[in-house]
């Protein structure tokens, strides 16, 4: 795929439904009594592996493309088969860490595994309070990596107050899914709030879910009902568009109908921090998700701080929050952001790396990086590393840079938004 540097950007557009919460309804659907119908949902890899792992637990699961609607046939908390293979999550941390949770509580035996990115990525998070809650799961490769094998029970999990070393939505919502099935209420404390898809959406459809600051508990043995569930457009899909409206010259960018919810909305505050011409319009509430329409202008943006309780609200957008440093005046410094070395690749490195070799002036930190802005990028050959958040990042950058930008493994894109490349021709002038 080739960028190429962009003068003008106007219009609107809609991004594809968010993938956590695209995953999560077909999840929670399945075991959920009766339909679920969810509207708006995400075609990419990640949501279609969801679909297909509990397609083989034996859920009738429709999913009309055209439409983007998905109808689950839910067969409640008890209701899954014994998959016939080996279940496979494909690119997917979020489907193989919130089924670790799932499978833990069911009566059969299962096995999971994905393509070679997740058997890198670190499963023991999931593993180690799942096996405090007695649940027999285990890496077959002995090193806390997939595959996972979990051997079924007939008895109740036992519930566990779990103190997470790190704010993770993955490993909060395993725990609270495993807990659906224990002996008492189980709770997890975090350092800071991740994004509470999971507490809303099974609060909405019947569970009883009790917050207290960073604390989620769950009480046992609900009887969830199916319902229609319509998913907000991904505020991670939209960063790219944001970012890119804010810097290319004398554009003007309208994002329809973004989900904002405040776990979520760390890109946004963000760009308030470095200057941005950013606001809100249309701010409405879906039935458990707040959405809005995102309009961005051109602006020359300043360096900013991001660390903290702000990560976990914005921990995918870091990728493209580092290109927009590139082009804002003075330093940006990202710190407590370690977790990004975990994800499809390790993005600290990798976007060190390649931007880099644009030309910027960028330093890896152990949690972070620091970037002094204002120098411009210059278009060259870059590795996505078949990480989506990669090759998005470095098309942003390609529309800002002088001369050609050429990404490898450019299909990546796949994994969360199939559409990418079109959406954004479809906005560049003249
Ligand atoms: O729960 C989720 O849907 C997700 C949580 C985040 O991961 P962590 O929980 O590992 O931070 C995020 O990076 C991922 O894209 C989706
Ligand atoms: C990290 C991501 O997803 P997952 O953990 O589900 O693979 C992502 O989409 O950026």
């Amino acid at each position: 795929m080739v960028i190429k540097n962009a003068k003008q950007l106007k219009g609107e557009l809609e991004v594809p439904g968010d993938k956590s919460i695209s995953h999560r309804a077909v999840m929670f659907g399945s075991l959920s009594e009766g339909i679920t119908e969810i509207t708006h949902f995400l075609q990419g890899a990640d949501c279609l592996s969801t679909i297909s792992c509990f397609s083989d637990m034996g859920i009738e699961i429709v999913n009309q493309t055209a439409s983007n609607k998905v109808i689950v046939r839910g067969k409640g908390l008890r209701g899954l088969k014994r998959p016939s293979g080996v279940l496979d999550v494909g690119n997917s941390g979020t489907t193989m860490r919130l089924m670790s949770g799932i499978l833990s509580g069911q009566s059969f035996d299962s096995v999971m595994t994905g393509d070679e990115s997740i058997q890198r990525r670190p499963m023991d998070r999931v593993i180690a309070p799942l096996s405090q809650m007695e649940a027999d799961i285990k890496s077959l490769t002995g090193d806390g990596r997939a595959p996972l094998k979990i051997r079924g029970k007939e008895t109740s999990l036992k519930g566990i107050l779990y103190e997470s070393p790190v704010a993770s939505a993955q490993i909060k919502s395993a725990i609270l899914l495993a807990g659906l099935y224990a002996d008492r209420p189980t709770s997890v404390t975090e350092p800071y709030v991740s994004r509470n898809h999971t507490e809303l959406m099974l609060k909405r459809l019947g569970a009883e879910i009790i917050i207290n600051n960073t604390t989620a508990s769950i009480l046992p043995e609900p009887k969830l009902k199916g319902d229609k569930i319509e998913v907000p457009g991904d505020i991670s899909s939209a960063a790219y568009f944001i970012a890119a409206g804010l810097l290319v010259p004398n554009s003007e960018l309208v994002i329809k109908n973004v989900g904002i919810n405040p776990t979520r909305d760390g890109i946004i505050k963000v760009c308030e921090q470095m200057g941005a011409d950013i606001s809100l319009d249309n701010i409405r509430n879906t039935d458990t998700e707040a959405i809005a329409d995102i309009i961005v202008r051109s602006t020359s943006l300043k360096g900013t701080i991001v660390g903290g309780e702000l990560i976990p609200t914005l921990i995918d957008e870091i990728p493209v929050i580092a290109v927009m440093a590139c082009f804002a005046k003075g330093t940006t410094i990202i710190k407590d952001a370690a977790e990004l070395k975990v994800k499809e690749s390790n993005r600290i490195d990798v976007m060190v790396q390649n931007l880099t070799l644009m030309g910027a002036n960028v330093t890896a930190t152990e949690d972070g990086m620091i970037i002094e802005g204002g120098n411009g990028l210059k278009g060259t050959s870059i590795e996505s590393k078949a990480d989506h958040r990669i090759a998005m990042s470095f098309a942003i950058a390609g529309l800002l840079s002088e001369g050609d930008t050429e990404i490898l493994g450019a299909e990546c894109v796949n994994i969360s938004y199939p559409n990418f490349y079109a959406d954004l021709n479809g906005l560049i002038q003249g």
